[in-house]
């Protein structure tokens, strides 16, 4: 079981929104969507979903195309959020668990399990537009996943959130994985990527360009980081051979380096220097890869 994309390309007259992309996304798994506004992650979504057509290829979930016939095996968090503000949260959920071809008690019971864990219960029988965003950011979240959907689809889920609401809702992420769901999502933010995805795609204009496990990735990159605190003058380092990049900081400096053996080279060239409180050699960020790899747009 996996979500399929196969030479996709999507052209809105003479541009090119996403470019001949092939990826496979594992099932069970969260996988980061990565890439700079304008990238082609929305429109990638919406094909996925079957809103707009491809211009070109095939996207299938389980070797079938999806269509209006399995569509409710998906579930999807838009960029743009879309609730009814008139409605209440109760018959807002009941609407749409409904269009999905749920039983209303169902639906009920499925609603009071979420807003008992983003801790809202008292907003079950509340307008929309009388909640806070982040409320009513959780409230779209539950439906785009009252009905249990095999593939969640999250445009941004933690834009606009607060940080104990972005714990909840990692914590719900990553509990829906573990019970079965496909999770892709996209966002700017890379230490959320970084901590909930093990496979992931960087989209630069319409083509990937990087993609694999985030282990991989990180081991392919080459590169590192070092940081070092010490109670002298580090500035000598930004000349060494083998160091790309150099930034001071108050303690110390940062350096990234392009193969782990400079580390001893620099290590060897502070001795009898003088007092070091740090010296850690760690693998790239995320963020580090995608401003090398998708970075110039971004800027
Ligand atoms: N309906 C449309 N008609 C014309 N161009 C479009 C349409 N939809 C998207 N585009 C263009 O396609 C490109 C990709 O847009 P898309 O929304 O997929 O990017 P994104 O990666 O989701 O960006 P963001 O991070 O800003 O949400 C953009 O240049 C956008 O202007």
């Amino acid at each position: 079981m996996s979500l399929k994309i196969n030479q996709v390309t999507k052209r809105f007259g003479s541009f090119t929104a996403v470019d001949n992309l092939s990826i496979e996304i594992p099932e069970k798994q969260i996988f980061g969507f990565l890439g700079a506004n304008g990238a082609g992650k929305t429109t990638t979504f919406r094909m996925i979903l079957g809103l707009i057509d491809a211009t070109e290829g095939e996207i299938s979930w389980n070797d079938n195309p999806i269509n209006y016939s399995n569509s409710d095996l998906i579930g999807y968090l838009p960029e743009e959020r879309g609730l009814y503000p008139k409605l209440k949260v109760v018959d807002q959920i009941v609407y749409l668990g409904k269009l999905r071809g749920m039983q209303k008690k169902d639906i009920i019971h499925e609603l009071r399990h979420w807003l008992e864990l983003f801790r809202i219960t008292e907003y079950e029988n509340k307008k929309v537009e009388e909640l806070s965003k982040g409320n009513q950011q959780k409230i779209q979240f539950i439906s785009a996943v009252i009905h249990k959907p095999e593939l969640l689809i999250l445009d941004e889920p933690f834009s606009g959130l607060d940080p104990v609401n972005v714990e909840l809702l990692k914590k719900a992420v990553v509990d829906l994985k573990e019970q079965g769901t496909s999770i892709v999502f996209s966002s700017h933010r890379m230490e959320h990527v970084e901590e909930l995805c093990e496979f992931l795609c960087i989209m630069q204009h319409g083509k990937p360009v990087v993609h694999g496990s985030l282990k991989e990735i990180k081991r392919s990159f080459g590169k590192k980081n070092l940081f070092i605190h010490a109670d002298f003058d580090l500035t000598f380092l930004e000349s060494m051979n083998g160091v790309v990049k150099f930034k001071k900081v108050a303690e110390g400096c940062e350096l990234q380096i392009d193969k782990e053996e400079v580390s001893q080279q620099v290590f060897e060239a502070l001795q009898g220097k003088g007092f070091i409180r740090k010296f850690a050699l760690e693998e790239p960020s995320l963020n580090d890869i995608f401003i090398e790899k998708a970075g110039e747009s971004y800027e």
